[in-house]
């Protein structure tokens, strides 16, 4: 039996899971509010905290030497390849001193090796799996048309690699097999066009659909205009954080827009319109990059317990392939059973330091 602890730090929370196999056997939620990181500058600055709110939420139930394996999502390390990789100094030095971007999930990392080293039995290691910097895109689709800007893939591969495994069993058909397209659809939203197993093309929060708090994409020429009249911190919640349902309707959530309609409010009606052919429009986006071979279609996410929102992406987007909703995410199990394939030899951890030389040289 291996038992595993995974870590999920997000903007307003850290979620812990205890797997014993493929088992949840624990499962707890510390939420935060601003007030509670004030004057802390760099997400790294919130690890006391964090960990010592784990520790307190462990205690009583696990004991130091509980743990065969302790992993965390993270984190923004670069670009990437798909899997676990081990928490080591070359990590801890890259998240620390020079991350791709702050982001909450660069906590994952630290706060997996801080526990594996007080709950961890003796040799166990400290995991990430499948950070939000894996990239796996075709050469074609990283060019835009700035040179010198390039197409990132920075986004919720964790969820979404796991949605694909569960959308090709969907089907019946190998993963390594399948065309499929997983659209993660949350705070903010992602997606990628998926093809023998390997992520081709990638969506950002930053291009065409818009999210619960992000933008998606706007057209430069007024953005430009606007980065001239607004100071840099408003136009980035702007975009990010305010930007989506947050900045057109005044609220982040999704169910209490539905209520609006329901109310007979347009103005909802019509951004909840919107919503969806963002979502559609992307869905076409990547299946272009699967030259129209599409097995099926994955909306997943906060979002996509959304019946009414299912039935308006697919409307818009069902003549594509069949489009099947695994509402809510996967992350946690994702990464106990990810980690749990690396305790038992089934699966190799990686490097970090592997992709460093190739990609920072
Ligand atoms: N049952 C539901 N019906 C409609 N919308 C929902 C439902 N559950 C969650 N949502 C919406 O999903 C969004 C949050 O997605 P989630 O994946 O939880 O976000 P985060 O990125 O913060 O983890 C919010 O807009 C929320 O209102
Ligand atoms: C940083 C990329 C992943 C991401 O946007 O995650 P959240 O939606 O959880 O902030």
């Amino acid at each position: 039996m291996s038992r595993i602890l995974a870590i999920n730090p997000g903007s307003t929370s850290t979620k812990i899971a205890v797997f014993d196999d493929d088992r949840e056997i624990f499962r707890h939620e510390i939420t935060y509010r601003g007030a509670d990181f004030a004057g802390m500058d760099r997400i790294t600055d919130q690890l006391p905290r964090r960990e010592a709110d784990i520790e307190a939420a462990l205690a009583g139930t696990f004991d130091p030497g509980s743990f065969d394996a302790v992993v965390g999502r993270g984190g923004l390390v670069g670009p990437v390849g798909p899997g676990g990789y081990e928490v080591d100094d070359d990590f801890l030095d890259v998240i620390t001193n020079r991350p791709v971007l702050e982001h909450a999930s660069n906590l994952g990392g630290p706060l997996a090796k801080a526990l594996v080293t007080k709950f961890g039995v003796p040799g166990a290691h400290a995991y990430i799996y499948d950070p939000v910097t894996v990239d796996e895109m075709s050469d074609a689709a990283r060019i835009t048309g700035v040179a010198g800007i390039e197409r990132k893939s920075i986004g919720h591969h964790l969820n979404m690699r796991a949605v694909a495994r569960k959308l090709a069993d969907a089907i019946d058909t190998p993963y390594e097999e399948a065309s499929e397209i997983i659209v993660h659809l949350g705070g903010g939203s992602t997606a990628c066009a998926i093809s023998s197993g390997r992520m081709v093309d990638f969506v950002s929060d930053d291009e065409i659909m818009f999210s619960a708090e992000r933008s998606g994409g706007v057209p430069i020429k007024e953005l430009i205009a606007l980065a001239g009249s607004m100071p840099l911190a408003e136009l980035k919640s702007a975009v990010r954080g305010g930007g989506g349902l947050a900045g057109l309707l005044g609220t982040t959530d999704l169910r209490e827009i539905e209520s609006r309609i329901g109310a007979g409010d347009e103005r909802a009606a019509l951004v909840f319109e919107a919503l969806a052919l963002g979502i559609a429009k992307t869905i076409a986006a990547l299946a272009a990059s699967l030259k129209g071979e599409v097995d099926a279609i994955a909306l997943t996410g906060g979002m996509a317990r959304s019946e009414l929102l299912l039935a308006a992406v697919r409307e818009r987007a069902g003549w594509i392939a069949p489009i099947h909703a695994f509402g809510g995410e996967f992350e946690m199990e994702a990464l106990a059973l990810g980690a749990r394939r690396i305790v038992l030899g089934k699966e190799r951890a990686h490097h970090v330091r592997d992709y460093l030389r190739t990609t920072h040289d």
